[in-house]
């Protein structure tokens, strides 16, 4: 099929198409075809705009528009389901605003549009979720879903790089996501039960319509007579049990049911305990944690329900909740749904070999709650949060990050923590498993606790593989291994995170295929150093760097260095702490770095070649 060919074949599926009637196969289609915009003699764009058509978009035709990047279909008539784009990989932008689409997304819609960076899909009817994999989208800065149907939680958009996101005017429930929390609040009115930065906090209680509160009282009278008809079973059965001659007593613990439900409730950002406490059949049946610390507060899970919970955010295991008790703690509740592949004796005493870890630098786990289907950990709530909030939330809502000092003494921590976990789980491969800078929590002096340490033996191996940090390293994508340096290369990923206040594309491909996306963190670092077309390391918010940038480039080269592919040449946890400990705040010389900003020695131990020469500072 020649270029010309390619768009009648697509001007077939679509009817009413009598605003296209220049399209002449006779003629190439950069020769002045209604809407086709081209460059050097491609394709690269289809406006096709306004223009009263309908019928079917063919995906399968423009795929083979080589150099198409991007379609606008605006203001026409388009209805039904809305194509599958995921063939068209390599398309930057996508305008159906203002058609008749409507119904659910498929969830692969997206999938791999690694390059896609604009997407408008407005004024349609569209209903069902958002497709979670639009939070996952590398490039994607500009999202415009307003005036739909879309119901259900904001997925959680890690990038902080979506500039512009309207979800106005749709049916969506929750809290919406930290990340979002920086952008205006006409981006999400019109959802009636949204809450949440920039909107009302989510515990702000609403008037309720007349309708709503009739409908309650109707459902509660109906569950007290069911309750009521339980009850009196129960009471008959007891009886005729108390009549036969020797009753055998029940084996076993009653099934806790109620937890789950509660829970969920809890997930949908709502207070948990109906009219501020718990049935007292729920506090019975004994939602009982296991305290793994000696002292300390001890309380159980209807006393953490009893608080108006809030929703941290979600990540690959589930929701994490902040509830404070009644003392004025505040406490936090992770809820981990992938862990049902060890027994129970199992999986308490690997929660007791974690309970027992003491380290400034590891957040304690101070209880947890078992049953088969999910699993509850529960610590302290952290003041500052994550350094994922700090390096990036922050930035995006305007706020100061970090500056280089705080930074140096979180990778120090960091590495300090890390040794310890070496050091106290000798028998796990990876004894972090997990590190990342949303699992790097930062008290109120901002010293970093390492979270999520030491799980990978109780998580399905699958769900693991899929999201567990570990499993991006390289050599699992090469080898299909973990290895006892592997948690090395996600503290090196962590600095060069740290340094560039860069979001590494490990994070942002949680859950999808390990070995797709981005360019990883590291060899972007590489390429930025090597070319002299002057961009910039360094993260250019980070305060606090005069005289220290010689060791800043230190850091930089040992963050390097502990990306490095060949696991032979990355360093151990050992000799890494040790070069860590040897970076000092400032530069011992104060010459040192105009000599770094020059043609400097920065071979690094990452087999770095000679034209790793100098390096951009900020
Ligand atoms: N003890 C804590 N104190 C304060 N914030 C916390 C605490 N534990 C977790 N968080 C924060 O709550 C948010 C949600 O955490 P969660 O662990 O569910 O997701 P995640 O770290 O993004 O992903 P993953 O499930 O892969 O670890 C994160 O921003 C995390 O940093």
């Amino acid at each position: 099929m020649n270029r010309g060919e390619i768009p009648i074949k697509f001007k077939e599926s679509l009817k009413n198409n009598g605003a296209l009637s220049n399209w002449d196969s006779s003629k190439p289609p950069c020769n002045g075809w209604h809407g086709i915009k081209c460059e050097r003699g491609l394709v690269w764009g289809l406006k096709l705009e306004n223009m009263g058509l309908s019928g079917v978009i063919d995906v399968e035709t423009l795929a083979k528009l080589q150099e198409l990047r991007t379609i606008s279909f605006m203001h026409n008539n388009f209805d039904g389901s809305l194509p599958n784009f995921a063939r068209l990989g390599a398309l930057k932008s996508i305008y159906l605003s203002y058609n008749k689409f409507s119904g659910e997304i498929s969830p692969g819609t997206f999938d791999g549009m690694f390059s896609l960076k604009k997407l408008h899909l407005a004024n349609n009817a569209f209903s069902g979720r958002i497709p979670t994999t639009l939070a996952t989208l590398p490039k994607l800065v500009e999202l415009m879903l307003e005036n739909n149907e879309f119901e259900g939680e904001i997925p959680q958009f890690h990038q902080d790089r979506l500039r512009e996101l309207n979800v106005s005017n749709n049916e969506l429930v929750g809290q919406i996501p930290q990340t979002l929390s920086h952008l205006n609040a006409s981006s999400f009115s019109g959802n009636s039960d949204l809450c949440g930065a920039p909107l009302e906090t989510c515990s702000t209680k609403k008037p309720l319509p007349v309708l709503t509160i009739v409908i309650v009282a109707i459902l509660v009278a109906a569950a007290l007579a069911a309750l009521l008809a339980v009850i009196i079973i129960l009471r008959r059965r007891r009886q005729k049990r108390s009549q036969q001659p020797s009753s055998t007593a029940a084996s076993g613990q009653p099934k806790n049911t109620a937890a789950g439900s509660d829970l969920d409730r809890m997930e949908r950002g709502q207070v948990a305990a109906v009219n501020g406490s718990l049935s007292p059949d729920m506090s019975k049946q004994g939602v009982r944690l296991t305290f793994l610390r000696e002292g300390g507060e001890r309380f159980d899970m209807p006393d953490l329900l009893k608080a108006s919970a809030e929703v941290l955010g979600s990540g690959a295991f589930g929701s994490t909740y902040k509830a404070a008790l009644n003392s004025g703690k505040v406490m936090v509740v992770k809820r981990f749904r992938q862990m049902n592949s060890v027994s129970r004796e199992e999986f308490n005493e690997h929660m007791r070999r974690l309970g027992r870890l003491n380290h400034q630098n590891v957040l304690p786990i101070l209880a947890f709650y078992y049953r088969k289907e999910e699993k509850l950990l529960v610590a302290e709530y952290v003041e500052n949060v994550s350094l994922a909030v700090q390096l990036h939330g922050n930035k995006s809502r305007g706020l100061p990050s970090p500056d280089w000092p705080t930074r140096l003494n979180i990778v120090k921590g960091v590495a300090k923590g890390l040794q310890y976990l070496y050091n106290e789980l000798p028998s796990l491969t990876a004894p972090h498993g997990h590190l990342k800078s949303s699992n790097v929590l930062l008290d109120a002096s901002f010293k970093p606790l390492l979270a999520d340490y030491g799980l990978v033996p109780v998580v399905n191996q699958e769900h693991a593989q899929q999201n567990m940090i570990s499993y991006k390293s390289p050599e699992y994508k090469t080898n299909r291994r973990i290895t006892k340096k592997t948690d090395v290369w996600s503290l090196g990923i962590l600095i060069l995170e740290i340094l560039t206040g860069k979001f590494p594309s490990t994070l942002l491909h949680q859950g999808g295929d390990a070995s797709a996306g981005d360019v990883d963190l590291a060899t972007w670092v590489e390429n930025v150093v090597r070319d002299d077309s002057g961009g910039v390391v360094f993260d250019k918010d980070m305060a606090g760097t005069s005289h220290a940038q010689g060791e800043m480039v230190k850091l930089l080269k040992l963050g390097l260095s502990f990306c490095q592919a060949d696991v032979d040449r990355r360093p151990d946890i050992k000799e890494a702490v040790e070069k860590i400990d040897e970076i000092k705040e400032k530069d011992i010389d104060d010459d040192f770095y105009s000599s770094y900003t020059s043609e400097t020695d920065m071979r690094s131990s990452r087999g770095l070649s000679d034209d790793f020469k100098t390096i951009n500072i900020i």
